[in-house]
Formats: C-alpha cells, structure tokens, sequence
C-alpha cells in the first residue's frame, strides 16, 4: 500500500488559498458532517477543544473519505503528544503557542525519526502505516508530514524571522485572539494593530517561502487576509455557527438581550 498524499502539504507549497473551518465539537459525527461542507481543510481542535488521542482518531477515521483535509492541533508541543497524534495517522498537525526558534525546531524534530529528529520509532502498531502496510512509511510516511507552528504572542512575532527560517516548518498560522491578548487588546482581534501586526508576520514567512494563515470568522476580513497572501484561513468555527445562528433565531422572538461576547476572530 502507498502513503496517501498529503493534499493539504503539497497545496501550501503550490501557493493555492486554502479555505477552512474548525471543528471544535471533538465529536466524529460532526466532524464527518463539517467535512462534507466543502472547505479545503478543517481543523481538528486538540488544544481547546475536548479531545483526547481517542476523538482525535474517531475524527480522522470519520473524515478520511471526504476532500477536506484534517489539521490537528495538539495541545502544546510536547513530544509525546506529537507521537502520539502523528502515529494514529495525522498528517498536518498544527502547535500551538511558539514563541521562538529553539522551541519551532524542537516541534520539527518531534516529527522526525532519528538521527533527524527524536520521534519513537513504533508506526507498525499504528495506522499512520496502516499497521505496517506501508512498507516504506518511515521515509514516505514523513516526507507527507506538514508542521504549521502557531505564532499569536508579541515575543513570536519578534522572532518570527528565525521561526520561518527553520526547515521542516511548512507554515506559520498566526492566532488573532491570543495575540490581541499578548498585545494588551484582549478580545480585540479585529484590532488595527493586530491585524497590522498578523499582515507583516505573514509577508516575513512569504519572503522565506512558508505559508500563512490566520483565523477570520468575518467574511470581509478573511478576504482581506486572503487577497494580502494569507494563504490558508479559517474562515468559520462550527461550534460557533451553530450557536450563533440559535442565538439570531431567538432573538427574532425574544428581541435582543444586549449580551457582550468575546470576538473570536
Ligand atoms: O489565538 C487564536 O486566535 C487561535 O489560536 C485560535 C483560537 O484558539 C480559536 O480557538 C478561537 O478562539
């Protein structure tokens, strides 16, 4: 059996924009439905969303037969996570929170097998081989894995020319919330400064050849990224869209309660 492609890797390579969703229910049946929506990719949220190595494997069987392609975001870097994510098959991870260039090669070498890197040798046992039917997976199998390290606090960005510059990062996706927060702009991540601030961090990983994305919810704002070269975005979050569009539906009976909310890009 030969490695299954990794569409989402060899598209950021090519430059093609890459549309996504989030999909924060860490349920398979969702997710399986949020993969049938038609966006080029989802995000299978690991670090604020419910999942364990268990949904995280459940979401990936679900969503194998359809186009979208699953990202996973782990919790944090920890390698044994990444092992862990990597050997039940995720091809695309996402990590978040990293704020320098020791931190984004350490993410790198989880991914790799020695002497590159420092991943445990065991995908035999795991469906990343589909239990060792591909024979060659320890070169193939890592040749389709695509690292996107999440860049979202004032101290990444200051490094972000070192962060891009590391081999083996295929992306660098950029966090409006979290960055508004490191900004002193909590829940402000529609801010001018920050989406200034998202725009020259994303031209840096341009010039090094790495792609950018970003999370925009508002439509007009993901097309603005989009047309600035923000090459991978996330343009909707399920859990949200959902809820949001309850709240809209009542509020046609129950008039406008006039609740703040955070703003999540
Ligand atoms: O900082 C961000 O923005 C992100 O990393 C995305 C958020 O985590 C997302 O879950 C929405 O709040």
């Amino acid at each position: 059996m030969k490695n299954p492609a990794n569409s989402f890797k060899r598209a950021l390579a090519s430059g093609d924009p890459q549309l996504g969703i989030w999909a924060s229910f860490a349920d398979p049946y969702a997710t399986e439905a949020v993969a049938t929506i038609g966006a080029d990719w989802l995000l299978i949220d690991g670090e604020h969303g419910p999942n364990d190595v268990r949904s995280i494997l459940a979401q990936l069987q679900a969503v194998a037969p359809y186009a979208s392609h699953p990202v996973v975001r782990v919790v944090d870097a920890n390698p044994s996570v990444i092992k862990q994510v990597l050997d039940i098959g995720a091809q695309t991870l996402m990590v978040p929170m990293i704020d320098t260039v020791e931190q984004a090669r350490a993410v790198v070498a989880a991914t790799r097998y020695p002497p590159k890197g420092i991943r445990g040798v065991g995908a035999a046992l795991g469906r990343a081989s589909r239990w060792a039917s591909i024979p060659d997976y320890a070169d193939s199998g890592v040749q389709e894995i695509c690292v996107i390290v999440q860049v979202e606090s004032v101290k990444g960005l200051a490094n972000i020319d070192e962060i891009v510059s590391v081999e083996g990062v295929d992306g660098v996706f950029f966090g409006p919330v979290d960055l508004s927060a490191s900004m002193d702009l909590m829940d402000q991540p529609t801010h001018p400064d920050v989406v200034r601030a998202i725009g020259q961090g994303a031209s840096v990983a341009r010039a090094a050849g790495k792609a950018a994305g970003v999370l925009a919810t508002d439509v007009e704002r993901a097309k603005g990224y989009l047309a600035a070269g923000v090459q991978f975005v996330a343009v909707g979050i399920d859990i949200l869209m959902l809820v949001n569009s309850g709240r809209a539906l009542l509020r046609e009976f129950k008039g406008d309660r006039d609740e703040k909310r955070p703003s999540y890009g």
